[in-house]
This record gives C-alpha cells, structure tokens and sequence, in this order.
C-alpha cells in the first residue's frame, strides 16, 4: 500500500499520459472540468512559507433570469496531526489549535465563507488502540469547549461559518462520549451540532469501544451561505444517510473523515461523488494526512501482528457537484486547504435536468423498507417450484 512517497492520482496521470489521453481520461474521472481559481498571491505565499498545500477550483452553473448566482466559497482543511502522540494531552490540543489558525487565516485571504475541518481534529485518531486515557481527555463540551471558543473567535474574526468535528463530552447526559460536529455560524454562535450517525466496526477502526451511534438524525444547518449538513467519514458508506440530510435540504454536505489507504483508498473518489449526483447537492470529502503512532502496541482480533499505529491517512480531500464534476483533489501527503467556489442554483438546475428527486419513489420505498425491518419479514424471493432430485452434496443450491 502506498505510503506518503505517492503523492496523489492527479500528479501521476499528469506525469504519464500524453495531453490527449490525459483529456479523455480526465474527461470520465472528474466529468466536466473545473476552472482554476485565481487566489490572492500573499494568500499563496503564506500557505507556502507555512508549508501546506492551497488549490483552488470553480464549478460554473448556468445563467437563470429569475435567480441571481448563489456564489459560495468552502475552504476544506487536511492536516498531520503537529505533536506526537505522547505529548502532554493540552500541548497536543494548543499546537492543533495553532495550526488551524494559521490555515484558517489563509481561507480568510481566499474569500472562504464556510471552512470544515477534518473529523475529531482536536486529537490524534486514537480509536484504535481501545485504551480510554489519555485520549478520552480529548472530549470537550460541543457547546462551550475549549476548542468550541476557539472556533467561535475564528468564525467571528473571518466571518466564516465553521464546521468543527470533534470528540464530544456530553455532560447534561451522564458525561457520555459522541463523535460530533459542531456548526458555527460566521456570527461566532454556535448554531447547533450533529452527531455521526454509523460508527465503524471494520479493522482497527475500534470507535465503537468509544462511543454510539448519533442520536440527533439528519440535521440540517440554514447558515448565511447555504443550507449545509455534515455526514461523518464512515457514514459515506450510507446511502441513505446521504440521501436524509438532502431530503432535509441541504445543498452542501461535508464528510470530514479519518480513512486509511490500505481500507478505502479506491472506494474514496466514488462515494461522495456519487452522492452529490444522486442527491443534487454539493459534497465535500476531507481526510487526515500522514501516520499516527501511538506509544503502546494494539491488535484488532484480525491475525495481525500487534502494531502501534493505525495506516496510512491518504488526503486527497475534494468537492463533487450535483452534475457529476469533481475538483481535483489535495495531495496525499501534504496539510493542504482546498478552496472551492461553489454558484448552487446548480443544485436546482441539476434536480430539473435529472430529476432523481421527482423520480425517487420515496414512498414505494418506506413501504418496503417499513416492512423490511420488522422482524417476522420474509424476502421477497421468487423460487422456482422446486422438483427433489436426489441429493447431490453440496453443489446445488436448494434454499
Ligand atoms: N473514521 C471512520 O469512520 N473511519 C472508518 C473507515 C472508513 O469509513 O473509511
């Protein structure tokens, strides 16, 4: 599995095919080419000297009579985790802090209106060793946390709205524990929180040790730039979990994620894009760069040998849209700010063409499904009448 030598997809069909095939090819993997974004040279020169990759992309919609452009710009954050592991649990917290910020301010330079961060950014992703401390010290309050205050003075200093995933203590409920995002308005209040609502069970991705499955449904956030919802890294997998938050309206989901190669690496680029054609929205896939080590070894009950950190995190962190377009995406093995001008009236205009929306059956569907789930349910399967033959061993298929 390719470690961070490899540095991204993009740069590779860049580097062997020739200009035509490279067309083709990007014609089918990305759909209809995005333009450049021209970003601000101080912003570009900032991002250089404080080491992180900026890329900045647009995706066009038509012009309409009635409705004017809804431009939007999001600004997706990919970062290496500043500290080892075994650093004194605030220092780890304020060096995060300290370089959010600096990428922050950069987005700021850039004109972006909503920036998210990637999941529980406040910590390394230490849920796969199954040991509680230090790392359930990590947990703050969604709603008035350290690194809740801190997003709520960026958010009000750059007027952004931030999307800010973390570990969440939840005192006023017996002080349990939840993998949440919380959504700050560009006010600097907190508007509300959303919890990830399917937790892996899958290789050393042990989160289930840790906390539950989100109990807060399908929230959807009307901020000053757009309604937007936030689908938490393994809730990608989900379908129907996508398809909720739009059925809420949004017209941007964001799925901050913690994924390693050797597990998704090539199921990546195809999920949020396929959601964001399914559901006519905007989707915005982000994901940790670099290794994770973690002082004491751990296993997951799956034959390995014991080990002491998770996999390679891959980046690659991009924007789909509602026709199919995809940016390009981060590298894999730099922190990186990806800058997306958005215009969603492509939303409508997409549902208008498609028309996935009117053509859903959405009510076929909860009749079924209602039925599907109870647990005397019989599938529907039509079998031929079945003549006995003698048995034969256990080639035939008889059920
Ligand atoms: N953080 C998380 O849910 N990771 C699970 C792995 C995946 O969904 O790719």
């Amino acid at each position: 599995m390719a470690g961070p030598e490899w540095q991204s997809l993009e740069q590779c069909l860049e580097k062997h095919l020739p200009p035509d095939d490279l067309g083709q090819v990007k014609r089918i993997l990305y759909g209809k080419q995005t333009r450049n974004l021209d970003l601000p040279r101080e912003a570009l020169k900032a991002a250089s000297e404080r080491n992180f990759e900026l890329k900045g992309y647009a995706f066009g919609a038509a012009t309409e009579q009635q409705r004017c452009p809804q431009i939007v710009h999001v600004g997706l954050v990919q970062n290496r985790i500043p500290l080892a592991t075994s650093a004194p649990v605030a220092e780890q917290v304020s060096a995060l802090h300290k370089r959010i910020e600096e990428i922050a301010e950069v987005a700021a330079m850039c004109g972006v209106n909503i920036i998210c961060f990637q999941e529980a950014w406040n910590m390394p992703f230490a849920f796969c060793t199954r040991e509680k401390l230090p790392w359930t010290e990590f947990a703050e309050s969604a709603e008035d946390g350290l690194t809740t205050r801190f997003c709520q003075k960026l958010a009000k200093k750059h007027n952004m709205v931030v999307v800010s995933p973390i570990l969440e203590r939840d005192r006023e409920h017996g002080g349990v524990l939840w993998n949440t995002a919380v959504v700050i308005s560009n006010s600097g209040l907190v508007m509300g929180k959303t919890r990830k609502n399917h937790i892996p069970r899958v290789g050393d991705f042990n989160e289930s040790t840790y906390y539950m499955e989100g109990n807060l449904g399908h929230p959807v956030f009307q901020t000053q730039f757009g309604r937007i919802a936030v689908n938490i890294c393994y809730g990608r997998h989900h379908p129907l979990n996508w398809l909720m938050y739009s059925i809420n309206g949004a017209e941007i989901i964001f799925n901050p994620s913690a994924t390693i190669g050797e597990l998704s690496e090539s199921l990546w680029p195809i999920e949020a894009r396929n959601a964001a054609i399914a559901n006519h929205c905007f989707t915005c896939a982000l994901n940790r760069v670099g290794q994770e080590h973690f002082p004491n070894e751990f296993t997951s009950g799956d034959g390995k040998k014991a080990h002491h950190d998770l996999g390679y995190f891959y980046g690659s962190s991009y924007v789909a849209a509602p026709d199919g377009s995809r940016t390009p995406g981060l590298s894999r093995n730099q922190d990186g700010l990806l800058v997306t001008e958005l215009n969603l009236n492509l939303c409508q205009q997409i549902n208008d063409f498609w028309t996935f929306k009117m053509t859903g059956r959405l009510e076929m569907y909860a009749r079924e499904l209602a039925e599907a789930v109870k647990p005397n349910y019989s599938p529907n399967i039509v079998k031929e009448d079945l003549v006995l033959a003698p048995s034969s061993g256990c080639s035939s298929h008889t059920s």
